[in-house]
Order: structure tokens, then sequence, then C-alpha cells
């Protein structure tokens, strides 16, 4: 018999804002900082603490892997701690649509002593893992069947590990994970890019600082290789930075209204991709401050269109695009071919979501372009995707009408992602 299937819950009446919305926001912990946090912490000497972890789908995946495998994570707070067991047992592991754990966790199921069953949402079959599982086998590890989930790490307790090359073009997660594991492997892991160039490279900064921060000792530099050196990784407690990157709809709030938001606990100096926000939202106009109090951002009277290539931040394209729909001007996104295999292919569903509202939009291979166009009300559909739901948010604060389909996909990396942005108008 097939279960019943869940009423899909209605459309999201996006909430329109009626004046310059002015709001101070504490926002949720970083994806990429808890993900890496956890995975370093099951993987180090001694337990720690993940401070202010990220409560949300992908974090608890990470969590929900890291103790398949063998480790002690308890998520029962806001601080979670971590004792690292062995990793000495079969284990099954749900990567839901989190590239982190798709990425980061076969390298290390690859030191267990079981074997290690992978899969994940319908679509995550279809991101690409290939490039991971290849470099695995190249360094001794046994992984079927193929090169998509869902797949097996069959486990012998160790890893020769050593020199691999990788065509890293589609996710600078491929670098990480092989880095994030590597120290632990017999011969540390030496892994050089050889195609075009790799997207994201923050997110790799923010590994190899992270590594560095355990005690692993990282040669970068060389701009193509990354070479980890065989050794322990250190236990050490992090506190975990809001997310940036999720501050993008709160920030482009400010930017569409006209009014002012300000993100406490903006760091002063960080390896998340999302400061790039900053600059970003000057380009449109925006008056930008980082102070002790976090980041202000006050919307100018005009948006003004942009003409920036994302390739550094390419998750920041979704809300960036809802704020290019909305711009006076017009507006070119560029270098992001890649994020054609984030949770969706955000340029197809940003060209269709985007135009069903009225956007003059043309999808390029590698990005976007706008010119401006009047927007009306309609529905926004997110394909699962968290940060087409952030888009379909910002247009709806600026434009009557817009029902966003799905927001509850938003739990992927902020929890309850609906009720706070509400209490925002
Ligand atoms: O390592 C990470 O934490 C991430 C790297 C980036 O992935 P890609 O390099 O695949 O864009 C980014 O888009 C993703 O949200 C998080
Ligand atoms: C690309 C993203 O996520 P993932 O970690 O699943 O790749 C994202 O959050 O924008």
């Amino acid at each position: 018999m097939t279960a019943p299937t869940a009423p899909a819950a209605p459309d999201w009446p996006a909430p329109r804002a009626s004046g310059p919305v002015r709001a101070v926001v504490s926002l949720p912990g970083s994806k990429s900082l808890t993900n890496r946090a956890l995975l370093l912490a099951a993987l180090a000497g001694g337990p720690s603490v993940v401070r202010r972890a990220l409560r949300s789908r992908d974090t608890l995946l990470m969590a929900a892997a890291l103790t398949a495998l063998g480790s002690a994570v308890d998520t029962a707070g806001e601080d979670w701690a971590v004792a690292p067991g062995p990793f000495d047992r079969d284990a099954d592991v749900d990567c839901g649509l989190a590239g982190t754990v798709m990425r980061f966790v076969p390298p290390a199921a690859a030191l267990s002593g079981g074997t290690v069953s992978f899969d994940g949402d319908p679509h995550m079959r279809t991101r690409p893992i290939g490039e991971v599982l290849a470099a695995l086998r190249s360094l001794g590890v046994d992984v079927s069947p193929g090169d998509s989930l869902p797949f097996r790490v069959h486990g012998t307790g160790s890893v020769r590990g050593g020199h691999v090359v990788i065509d890293a073009s589609a996710s600078s997660q491929f670098v990480s994970a092989l880095l994030l594991a590597g120290a632990r492997y017999d011969e540390g892991v030496d892994v050089r890019h050889d195609g075009k160039p790799v997207p994201s490279l923050p997110h790799i900064d923010m590994t190899v600082a992270m590594l560095r921060k355990h005690g692993v000792e990282v040669d970068d530099s060389d701009p193509h290789r990354w070479a980890v050196a065989p050794g322990p990784i250190r236990a050490v407690d992090h506190v975990i930075e809001p997310d940036l990157s999720n501050a993008a709809p709160f920030l482009a709030l400010a930017a569409v209204t006209g009014g002012t938001v300000n993100v406490r606990d903006w760091p002063g100096s960080t390896t998340q991709a999302g400061d790039a926000l900053r600059e970003i939202l000057t380009s449109f106009g925006c008056t930008v401050e980082r102070t002790d109090e976090g980041l202000t951002v006050q919307g100018p009277d005009r948006l003004s269109g942009i003409d920036v290539d994302l390739h550094d931040h390419g998750e920041l394209t979704p809300a960036v695009a809802a704020l290019c729909a909305l711009a006076d001007g017009p507006s070119h996104l560029r270098g992001v071919a890649h994020i054609r295999g984030h949770e969706t292919d955000r340029l197809a569903a940003l060209a269709r979501e985007l135009g069903g509202l009225g956007a003059d939009v043309t999808e390029h291979p590698d990005g976007l372009s706008f010119r401006p166009a009047p927007l009306h009300g309609g529905v926004f559909h997110t394909y699962a995707d968290h940060r087409m739901a952030h888009a379909g948010v910002v247009v709806g604060a600026a434009v009557e009408g817009v029902l966003v389909e799905d927001v509850a996909t938003t739990s992927k990396t902020f929890p309850d992602f609906a009720g706070f942005w509400s209490g925002l108008f």
C-alpha cells in the first residue's frame, strides 16, 4: 500500500512592505561553518563543542551522518557537543539536498571499518559528486557502483592518500571535501585542480583556515593546489558566525524598500563568501556600514542596475537577481554557470520565475541579464531551493500579490524563515 501523501502546503503570500522597513536582526549560524566544524570535531583527537551551531536540515543531516559513522553529537541545545568515536560500523547516510553532506562525508567515511551507504533527495541524485568519488578511488578507496548517488564507500579502517588531480570547476566543495579528511590519510592528501576556474574560492579558504585552527598543516601557496600533511586533527571549540549568505534577503529588504536593516554580529574579518554583499549592495546604490553593532544597510531612493561577476559567491545569485529585477537600470550577473548544479538549476529557475512575474530577464550560459520592467504578482515556484524562496520574498516585499510556493524549503539552512521574515513587517 502506498502511504498517503501529505497535502501540499498552500502557496505563501509574501508580506508586502507598506513603507521603508527598519529592522535589527540576529541571524542563525552559518551552514558552511557549522558543517565543517562538526566534521572536523568528529575526526579530531578529543571532544569539543560547536557553539551557536546552526540548527537546520543541512546541519542536522551532518550531525546524523557523523553519529551513524560512530561519533556522538549532542544537538539538544544551542552548543553542540561532539565526542569522536571509532568509525567501525556499517552506516546509512541521508544527504538530503545538502552538498556539504554529500561531498564532505564520503572522504571521512573512507576511514571507516564498515560500509557506508549514501543517498539523498531525488534531486540530489543529479548534483555532481563524480570527481570526489573518482579522487577517492585513486587514493585507494573502494567506492561503488558509479559516479552519483546512491553509492557505497567500503572502508577498511585506513586510507593511503597521496596525490590526486581533479576538475573542481563544478564545485569548490570537491576540494574542501578531500582536504577536510586528508590529514587522517596515511600520506595526507595533495589535491591539484585541472580545469576551468574553481568557483566559490572563499569556501576553500574557509576550509584551509579551519584546518589550520585544528593544527593541520596545509600548503595553499600554489593557487591550483592544496596539500594537507598527514597528522592528528586537534580538538578545537568553534563559535559559529551568523550566516552571511543567508543575510542576503534581509539586507535586500532594506534595498528594495528604501529602509534600514542591521544584521547583528557581522564579523570584522571572515572567510564567509556572504561578506561580498557589502560591495554588491553598494553597487546597487545602498549605503553600507559595518560597526561593532553589526552591518547596517540603508536602501537608496532608486535601485541602480549592476554588472557583477559572482563566480566567487554564486550562492548570492538568487537574492541579487531579485534586486536586479527590481532595479531601475539594466543588470548583468556573470560567472555562475556552476549554480546550475546547485539545489536546482538556479539560472533556469530564476529566469523562469522572475520572468513569470514580469521581469525582462535573459538567461545566458553563465549568468542572467535584466532590463527594467514593471513586475506583477503571481506564484513564485521554488524547486525545493531555499535561496529561490529568498528571491521570491524579496520581490514580494516590493510587489503586491507574490505567492511563494513551498516556503518551508528554507528549512535547509534557516529555522522558521517565514515566521522570522513576517516579523519584520
Ligand atoms: O563549502 C561550502 O560550504 C559551500 C560551497 C559553495 O558550493 P559550490 O562551490 O558548489 O558553489 C556554496 O555555494 C555552498 O553554499 C556552500
Ligand atoms: C549551494 C548551496 O548549498 P549546498 O551546500 O547544498 O551546495 C547553497 O546553500 O546555496
